[in-house]
């Protein structure tokens, strides 16, 4: 596992925003092996010995993992082809989230990178139900209620650009609600 590439992409999700304060956690699959910033963590602040390590069954290996420890490896369990999952508060994503708004996918970058957006209802965050709800869906993309989104990739880029793209089709969504007809 690229530990650089993680401490990198997770500064990166603190410095532009995705998440403030603690908010927010990633993890990485590699084999059994999942890697997943500590709870409590700010993710602009980690460095490489601060990473947690758990098995796919649940076991922790090393750290204190992420409040949304069963999230991920319930996601993992369920998608072989995902080895890379990111969590974070993106404002906008989120507020419309709160307004019970979808995000529309209004450019082609939209369409390319999210293709779907799936929507769980709102459960308390770090609780088994939460997990469940969101392990359910089968897009790569999902909206958390008045909460945050998670997106899923191949590997860690393939999640961050998603994080990326997913809040700017927010951001268009909200000023198209913005501007009057
Ligand atoms: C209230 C928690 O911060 C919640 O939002 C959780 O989902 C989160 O984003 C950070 O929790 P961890 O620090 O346990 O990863
Ligand atoms: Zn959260």
């Amino acid at each position: 596992m690229d530990k650089r590439q993680f401490i990198e992409i997770c500064k990166k999700l603190y410095e532009r925003k995705y998440v403030v304060g603690s908010g927010g956690n990633v993890s990485v699959r590699e084999g059994n092996r999942v890697y997943l910033t500590p709870t409590g963590s700010i993710l602009g602040f980690l460095k490489e010995d601060d990473i947690a390590e758990m098995d796919l069954d649940g076991n922790i290996i090393k750290g204190k993992p992420t409040s949304e420890k069963n999230l991920h490896l319930m996601i993992y369990r369920k998608r072989d082809d995902v080895n890379a999952i990111i969590h974070t508060h993106s404002l906008v994503s989120t507020f419309l989230s709160t307004i019970n708004k979808e995000i529309d996918l209004l450019t082609p970058e939209g369409k390319i990178f999210l293709k779907r957006i799936g929507y769980v209802d709102y459960f308390e965050a770090g609780s088994l139900k939460l997990a469940e709800e969101t392990a359910k869906r089968d897009e790569d993309v999902i909206i958390l209620k008045n909460h945050g989104v998670v997106c899923l990739g191949k590997d860690l880029i393939d999640a961050y650009v998603k994080v990326e793209v997913l809040e700017e089709q927010a951001k268009l969504t909200l000023l198209k609600l913005l501007v009057k007809e």
